[in-house]
Order: C-alpha cells, then structure tokens, then sequence
C-alpha cells in the first residue's frame, strides 16, 4: 500500500490474483478447453446436435415447418436428458468455464427456438447445472461476453512465437450459427481484448508515476536542495505521464480500426437475422416472456441457491473488463444514468450492471482500479500543466471517438436491419419510430440510441480545460 492507503500500482500489473495475463490480457491466458471430459460428455453432444442441425431461431423470417420440427426433436432430447452431477466441476475454474459455456448455448438454443408465443420453461436437464455451475462461479445463468469472447478462442495454427498473439491467427470454438459472421463478430471483440493488453501496460505505467510523484511532493521537507530536487522528479514524471497518454491513444485508435474492421467479415443482415437472435436475454425477448428455471425451487429450499436469478441479460460487449478499465481509468463518470439506460427506473445503471456479468476476479480488478487514489483524472486536474492535459485530453477523445465509430456500427448492424425488416413485414415506416421499439433494444435490454449516445457524451464530459 502507498502512504495514503490506496492500492499499490501493482493493481494494475497484469496478475493471477486478477486473472488478468500479460500476454492475453482479461482473456483467457491459455487456449480454453475445447470439451468436457467423459462425465459431462452428453451436453457436448447435445450442443454438437444443436449446431449440425443448424436450429433456426423460433422467430426467424421464412421459418420453415421442417426447420420448427427439427428443433422440437432437439428440445425434446433436452427435456428426456437425465441431470449431471455437477460435483466434479467445482474443484477446477476450467471445467467450470467449460461447464458454464456449454450450458449456456444449451439454454439459448432452448429459449430462441422456440415458437415465439410459447412459455419459456427451462427443462431440468439444462437449468439445475446451469444454476449450479453459475453460483459457483457467481456469474448470472446466461451466455456472457465470457462463454462467446474470452474462454472461446482457439488458433488456426501452431503459433511460430508464445510471446504475443497474432491477431490474424484467432479463431473461436463454439458458435450457434456456425457462421464465418459470428465468429468474426466475437474475434472483434477478442482482437481488441488482446490489443488492449498494451493499453494495460501503459496504464500500469502512469500509475507508478503518479505514486512516485506523490510520493515525492507528499515529503514535505523544507530542506531547498531536496524541494528542488523533488520539483525535478516530478517534473520528468508529469513528461513521462504525458508521453504515456500520448501513446494510450495511439491504443485507443487501434481499437476503434479493430472495432471498424468487424464489417471486414461479419454482413450486417446476417449478424442482426442470423446470429444477434441467439443472444437475446430474458429483456429483450420480443414477446416479454418470464424465463422460468425448472427445479429452481429445489435449489433453493436445500440452499444450494440463496435468490433466484435476477440478472438474465443477453451477452453485450458492454460487458468488456477492458473498456470499463479505459472509463475507469481516464475518469469517465459512466455510472450516472443515462436516458435510454434501464438503469433510470431500477438503479444501478446499465454498465454498472453489467459488471455483474464479467468473471469475479475481473470484477474484482475494476473494483481495486476504482479506488486508486489519487486518480489520473484527479493528478492531471491538481497538476494542471498544459501538456499533461492536452495528452490526457487526446485519450479520452479516442475512447470518445472509439464510441463515435462503435455507434456507427450499431446503425449499420441493428437500425439499418430492423428498418428493412419492418419494411419488409409492411410497417412502411420511414422514421425510426415506425420500428418496433423492442426491435432497437440492445440485447442488454437498452433504449440503444439514446444510451449510447449518452455514454459518448459521458466521455466526451471527462476533457479537462486547458491550463
Ligand atoms: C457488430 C458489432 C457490434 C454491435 C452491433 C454492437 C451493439 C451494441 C449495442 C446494441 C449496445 C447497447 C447495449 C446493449 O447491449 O444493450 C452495445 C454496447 C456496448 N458495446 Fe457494442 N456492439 C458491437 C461490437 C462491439 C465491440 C467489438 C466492442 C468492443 C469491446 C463493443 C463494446 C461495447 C461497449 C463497451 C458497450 C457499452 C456501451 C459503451 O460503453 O459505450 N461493441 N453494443
């Protein structure tokens, strides 16, 4: 711990007890395992029927009878499947993480293909491992940025160094289309996961100088040689910090041109037809059907479970470790509601909920990040040197511009479909508000435009004036 009681910049270093690698950053360190051994092996099976028999969602347009009847006969082997034993998993994060990927497809395959009016009840089979796995893990019962992005890479081929990744060399494990589109759709996201290892490192960085200046400036000796020896060490460290943000932008626009890079593989009428369906959470069902867990009850009269699930949202990038460490980091005040957010009637806010949605330790480092003191936006406000804001300044305007560029994105991924689609069912609409409203909804369950336009805004709030 630093004198004043906050965290020590190693916070910030890469580190086990955050599960955060130095080479993979919050994804995981090593290739995830690819399938459950032989106790669990009839869930594999299961999600292996799911995907060669290429389900459609029960919604899809042009749903054909033939496609409706052969996911009934997947759905009944769910609900003719016995329940596994979970005991085994818990003693290994690994399994786990497996255990929780695989049921969670399992279950999202259930609930999206089915008709769109039938209740949604969740057989035994899937929910009662599935709760259990997810206590374990304290992970909501749902698909998470987690199952999709960070425990479901894989390489194309033998890697000709294990010091860094090669971005052009991931590929994913396990998709619900088997879509080229959706896997390009998660290695976006898992391309900036990795990419923003660097962004780690320089933050890291600025952290130790910020202590050590601190450090310095808090010696309050009146000894005049010491004083200006002081003012020199906190001078090189303010040009240090400032190099530092400098090249944490430079970052931040790798990751909007990895983020603009999605349209090079995933078509956007096939990512909101095809592939954005299976996501849907419990609020972004267009029907409003409760999710209801089979044999939840059991559970909690033994114990096993203290509340039923609250937190069904679908998977969103909004549940990315990285980019919430860019906003807490820079000082982005993001846990104000924004209009738009769910998060306006029920507190806490969207991004804060989605928090709940990250892996623990994950959590956990947002948390010690949070109470760093005093915080880069704090020692850039107190020292007040031109160049250290224009540098502070000129990150915070990328993650702006980050989030310009991801709605963008958005427009041409769900606006853009969701417009032709009401066209196409003879809504003839020519505004936005001629789309049906849970149509752009995020599958977070957001009011999207008008959320992400405030988050941008929030980030834009954070520049510091000029000395
Ligand atoms: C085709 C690509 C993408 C689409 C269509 C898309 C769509 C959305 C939508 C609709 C939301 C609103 C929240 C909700 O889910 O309800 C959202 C939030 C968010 N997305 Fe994406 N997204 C895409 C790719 C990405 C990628 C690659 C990242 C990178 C990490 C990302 C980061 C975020 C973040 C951080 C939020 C929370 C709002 C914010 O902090 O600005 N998205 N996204």
């Amino acid at each position: 711990m630093s004198p004043l009681g906050a965290p020590s910049p190693k916070t910030l270093e890469a580190n086990s007890s955050h599960d955060v690698d130095s080479r993979t950053g919050f994804m995981a360190p090593q290739i995830p395992l690819r399938r459950l051994p032989e106790p669990w092996e009839p869930w594999e099976v299961l999600l292996d029927a799911a995907i060669s028999a290429k389900l459609q969602p029960g919604d899809a347009i042009g749903i054909t009878e033939e496609d409706r009847s052969r996911s009934e006969r997947w759905r009944t082997r769910i609900r003719e499947s016995v329940i596994l034993d979970t005991i085994g998993l818990s003693s290994s994060d690994i399994l786990l993480r497996r255990a929780h990927l695989v049921l969670g497809f399992l279950m999202h395959f259930y609930v999206q293909s089915l008709p769109p009016h039938s209740p949604v009840l969740i057989p035994k089979s899937i929910s009662i491992p599935l709760l259990k796995v997810s206590t374990i893990l304290d992970m909501p019962p749902v698909v998470t940025l987690s199952d999709t992005v960070l425990y479901n890479w894989d390489l194309k081929s033998a890697p000709e160094t294990t010091s860094s990744i090669d971005l052009d060399n991931l590929c994913c494990q396990t998709l619900f289309s088997g879509l080229k589109d959706e896997e390009e759709f998660y290695l976006s996201s898992a391309r900036i996961e990795i990419r923003g290892v660097e962004a780690l490192e320089i933050m890291h960085l600025i952290a130790i100088e910020i202590a050590n200046c601190h450090d310095v400036n808090g010696a309050g000796t009146k000894d005049a040689v010491l004083v200006s020896a002081n003012y020199t060490t906190a001078g090189t460290s303010i040009n240090r910090v400032t190099n530092h943000l400098y090249r944490l932008a430079v970052v931040i626009n790798d990751l909007k041109r990895l983020l603009l890079n999605v349209q090079n593989g995933c078509d956007p009428s096939i990512y909101y037809n095809d592939v954005r369906p299976w996501f849907r959470g419990e609020d972004s069902d267009h029907s409003k059907r409760k999710w209801i867990f089979e044999g939840l009850d059991g559970l909690l009269e033994s114990g096993t479970l203290v509340k039923p699930p609250t937190e069904l949202s679908g998977t969103s990038a909004g549940q990315s470790s990285l980019i919430h460490s860019l906003d807490i980091f820079l000082g982005v005040d993001n846990r104000r509601p924004v209009l738009g957010d769910a998060g306006m009637v029920k507190t806490p806010s969207f991004l804060e909920r989605m928090k709940t949605y990250m892996p623990k330790k994950h959590r956990m480092f947002l948390g010690d990040l949070e109470c760093r003191k005093p915080s880069l936006r704090e020692f850039v406000v107190e020292k007040n040197e031109q160049s250290l804001n224009a540098a502070y300044n000129a990150s915070v305007m990328a993650l702006k511009e980050f989030r310009d560029s991801h709605m963008i994105i958005v427009a041409r991924y769900i606006i853009g479909p969701a417009h032709r689609d009401a066209e196409a069912t003879k809504q003839k609409s020519e505004s936005l508000e001629g789309v049906d409203s849970s149509l752009l909804k995020g599958t977070g369950g957001t009011d999207m435009v008008k959320f992400l336009k405030g988050v941008r805004n929030q980030t834009a709030e954070a520049v510091v004036g000029t000395a």
